[in-house]
């Protein structure tokens, strides 16, 4: 067992623990807010997976993505689930489990269209707050805007960040060494920039913590996200 190991055992029953976890692109929020989540034996909500949903739903149903309004219906009358298991990756739009499709490059390409459409953001945000609620708050949850909009009442909020250059190569490896450097700009800063238009994740606002996984391993963040979460509860 590890020292964080020993010490996250303390969270494992007891009171509230929202963990909010933001940043940009590649920075590895759902990768190590998963396995935080393990840790902790908390729920973990991915709240990039329901903009990533909102999007099959309007490619599969014909919504002009240039048309706010439409956006904004086609999210109000979605039937949306998403699963809190971190041992489980599960969405579906009504009915239909969509867990693979929505990670597809079209979607990646289109979904920006629907994070900067305010009347989408507005109904996905009281979803994400209700599902935070129905956890009994205990759950890590992560997304753009999660630290200053979603959970700013988190018990921690932690902005993850890292250099351009190690989350270009993550991504890189991630998608297998086939996408061009181009293609990769395109992926992580170019729709950064356009999803920054609309919320924050570059700075860390008032009372959150930053860490900073340029020179760290996977491992090595996990173990930094619960060493600031221990000294934040304690
Ligand atoms: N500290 C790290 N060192 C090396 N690789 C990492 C680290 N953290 C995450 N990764 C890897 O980097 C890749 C990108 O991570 P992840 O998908 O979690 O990022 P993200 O911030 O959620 O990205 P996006 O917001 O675009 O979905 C994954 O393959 C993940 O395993
Ligand atoms: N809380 C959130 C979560 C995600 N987004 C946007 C940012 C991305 O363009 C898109 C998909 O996110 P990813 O799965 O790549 O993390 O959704 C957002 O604006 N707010």
């Amino acid at each position: 067992m590890t020292l964080a190991e020993v010490d996250m055992s303390r969270f494992r029953w007891g009171k509230p623990l929202v963990v909010a976890i933001d940043g940009p692109s590649g920075s590895g929020k759902s990768s190590v807010s998963r396995e935080t989540a393990r840790r902790l034996h908390a729920a973990y909500l991915d709240t990039g997976a329901m903009y990533r949903a909102v999007t099959w739903y309007c490619l599969a149903a014909g919504v002009d993505l240039q048309d706010a309004a439409a956006i904004e219906n086609a999210c109000e009358e979605m039937v949306l689930a998403i699963s809190t298991d971190p041992d489980r990756e599960h969405v579906a739009v009504g009915g239909e489990d969509v867990t693979t499709a929505i990670r597809e490059p079209e979607i990646s390409k289109a979904v920006s269209a629907v994070a900067t459409t305010l009347g989408a953001r507005a109904e996905l945000i009281r979803r994400q707050k209700q599902i935070i609620a129905d956890s009994g708050r205990r759950i890590v949850a992560e997304g753009r805007d999660i630290t200053t909009v979603v959970a700013p009442d988190a018990e921690v909020r932690i902005l993850l960040t890292a250099s351009e250059e190690s989350r270009l190569r993550r991504r890189g490896l991630q998608l297998g060494g086939t996408q061009s450097a181009a293609a990769l700009e395109e992926q992580v800063l170019t729709r950064d920039a356009r999803d920054s238009t609309v919320v924050n994740f570059h700075e860390a606002a008032d009372g959150v913590f930053t860490v900073d996984s340029s020179d760290l391993d996977f491992d090595e963040t996990v173990d930094a996200v619960l060493s600031v979460i221990r000294r934040a509860t304690h």
